[in-house]
C-alpha cells in the first residue's frame, strides 16, 4: 500500500506543484488521477516512484518510509513501477524480448526466470506475434505493450500509467482496459492519470481530482459524477 500524508513538492524554481496532498492506495484497486494540465498529476507520479523527494509531508509504502539511497530506490521501483506516456521514452534496445528482459537482466535475476517473466510478459499484453520483430518496425500501439511488457517483466505490486490510452485507437484503447483491469484482477495495484474521462469511468474503482497541486476531491466510482460536477 502506498500512502502519503500531507505531501508538498516545490520545484527549484519556486513552482508549488504538490501542497498538502492525502493519497493512499489499496491492493487490487484501480485508481484514477484526474486534473487538467499542471494539476500535479506526474509530479505526485514522480514522488511515488522516487524519482522526486517531497519538500514536507509522509510518504509511506507498505508502512515502512520511502528511502533515497540508491539501494532503497532499486528495491523500491521493483515494487512501484511506471508506465510513461510515451513508450519511445521506455524502450532501450532494438528486439522486442531483449528490451521486456532488460530490467530483468540489469537485476541479474537467472537466466529460466527471465525466459519464463518474458513469456508472461507477452502473453500479458497480446505480443505474440510481434515478439520476434525489431521494435522499430513496431505501431505506435504495440510499441506501448512492449513498454507495458517491460514494466510487467519486474513483477511490481504497484503500477502508474501516465496517460495509458493516449495515440490508441478504440479498439486498442478497449484492449487497454481490458489489460489493465486483468492486472487489477491479478492482484496488481494500479494508479493512473488520463485526461479521457470515458476511459476513467470505464476503467477506475475510485478517483483523486487535483487543482494546481490540491486534492480538490477524491471518491469511489459512484461518487465520479459529483466529483466532475465539482470539476
Ligand atoms: N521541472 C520543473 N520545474 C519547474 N516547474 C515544473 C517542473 N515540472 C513541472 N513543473 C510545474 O509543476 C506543475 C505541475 O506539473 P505536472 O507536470 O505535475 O502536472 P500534470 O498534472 O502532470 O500536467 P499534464 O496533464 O499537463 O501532464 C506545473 O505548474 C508545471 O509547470
Amino acid at each position: 500500500m502506498v500512502e502519503c500524508k500531507n505531501l508538498s513538492y516545490v520545484y527549484a524554481d519556486g513552482t508549488k506543484a504538490l501542497s498538502d496532498l492525502d493519497f493512499s492506495t489499496q491492493k487490487g484497486r484501480i485508481i484514477g488521477v484526474i486534473g487538467s494540465n499542471g494539476a500535479g498529476k506526474s509530479t505526485l507520479f514522480k514522488c511515488l516512484t522516487g524519482f522526486l523527494k517531497p519538500n514536507t509531508g509522509h510518504l509511506t509504502y507498505n508502512h515502512q518510509p520511502i528511502k533515497y539511497d540508491k539501494k532503497s530506490l532499486q528495491a523500491l521501483r521493483m515494487k512501484i513501477n511506471i508506465v510513461l506516456q510515451g513508450a519511445e521514452k521506455q524502450i532501450f534496445l532494438p528486439s522486442v524480448k531483449d528490451d521486456i528482459a532488460f530490467g530483468p537482466r540489469n537485476l541479474r535475476m537467472s537466466s529460466e526466470i527471465i525466459e519464463r517473466r518474458i513469456i508472461e510478459a507477452i502473453e500479458a499484453t497480446a505480443l505474440e506475434s510481434c515478439k520476434d520483430k525489431l521494435i522499430h518496425n513496431l505501431s505506435y500501439g504495440q510499441k506501448k505493450r512492449v513498454a507495458i511488457a517491460g514494466v510487467l517483466a519486474l513483477s511490481p505490486e504497484v503500477i502508474i500509467f501516465d496517460e495509458p490510452e493516449a495515440g490508441l485507437d478504440p479498439y486498442m484503447k478497449q484492449q487497454m482496459v481490458l489489460l489493465i483491469k486483468a492486472l487489477s484482477k491479478s492482484g496488481k495495484t494500479i494508479i493512473m492519470a488520463s485526461h479521457n474521462m470515458d476511459f476513467i469511468y470505464e476503467t477506475c474503482d475510485y478517483v483523486y481530482l487535483l487543482k494546481k497541486g490540491h486534492l480538490l476531491a477524491e471518491g469511489c466510482l459512484r461518487m465520479f459524477w459529483v466529483i466532475m460536477i465539482s470539476w
